[in-house]
């Protein structure tokens, strides 16, 4: 599917996708050959009806009884999401959290590597983390202008979040994945994502208040 053809996915269906392509590949290894949203649904516990439906904006054709050709529905996943081809990134902000995410190897199967990171304590700087030497912030820019890097990785103190967001826009960094609670202000051609674990913890801990509830 061309660019221009390509549909757009609501949010909730962009974040089930990686879920199917990880069950899908781990299928494809035990050997199965064609995949049906019956069973992907069954195994996720989904709705059939949403996995269908999710399925089906990818661009892949399923064959009548038997479902989708393991490697066409894989790759029509990776292409929908842009996975096909490994996204360079730079992370910025090697503390607590920055460390975790740079000894993370799973990225490179969710199309993006981390080739630098970025501190600005004399301390860090210079330093190996997790095999990467860790280099000084004021060179991140240029750095990103040169490679040509598109995304930034955001896991500073929240207080400077704010000037490095800026830093990697005069690089020409193009998506920011923003680990910090602070909000982010920049131009339109900017793709922001925040991650918010305080978000995630809020719903466990209002589902568990309502189990508890229940008894
Ligand atoms: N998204 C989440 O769910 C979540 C969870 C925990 C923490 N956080 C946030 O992640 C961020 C990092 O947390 P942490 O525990 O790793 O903190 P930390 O203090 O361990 O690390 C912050 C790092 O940023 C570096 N830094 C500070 N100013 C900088 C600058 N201008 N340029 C480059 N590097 C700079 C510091 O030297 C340090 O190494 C915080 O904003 C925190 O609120 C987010």
């Amino acid at each position: 599917m061309s660019q221009m053809e390509q549909k757009t996915a609501g949010v909730p269906t962009l974040k089930r996708l990686p879920l199917y392509l990880r069950l899908l590949r781990r299928m494809k290894e035990n050997g199965d050959e064609y995949a049906s949203g019956t069973v992907v649904a069954k195994e996720l516990g989904l709705d059939p009806i949403v996995v269908r439906k999710d399925l089906a904006i990818t661009g892949a054709v399923g064959r009548p009884r038997l479902g989708f050709p393991m490697d066409e529905i894989i790759e029509a996943i990776e292409e929908f999401l842009g996975w096909s081809n490994t996204t360079d990134a730079f992370l910025v902000g090697v503390g607590n959290m920055g460390r975790a995410l740079l000894g993370y190897q799973g990225f490179e199967q969710h199309g993006m590597r981390i080739v630098a990171a970025f501190d600005s304590s004399p301390e860090i700087i210079g330093t190996k983390v997790h095999g990467k030497t860790i280099l000084d912030i004021e060179t991140m820019p240029a750095l990103a202008k040169r490679m040509h890097v598109q995304i930034g990785v955001i896991t500073v103190t929240a207080s400077v979040a704010q000037d490095v967001a800026n830093a990697m826009i005069e690089g020409g960094i193009r998506g920011i994945w923003n680990f910090t609670p602070t909000s982010l202000d920049v131009p339109k051609h900017v793709i922001l994502q925040r991650e918010e674990l305080a978000s995630s913890l809020a719903v466990l801990s209002h589902r568990l208040l309502l189990e508890g509830s229940a008894d």
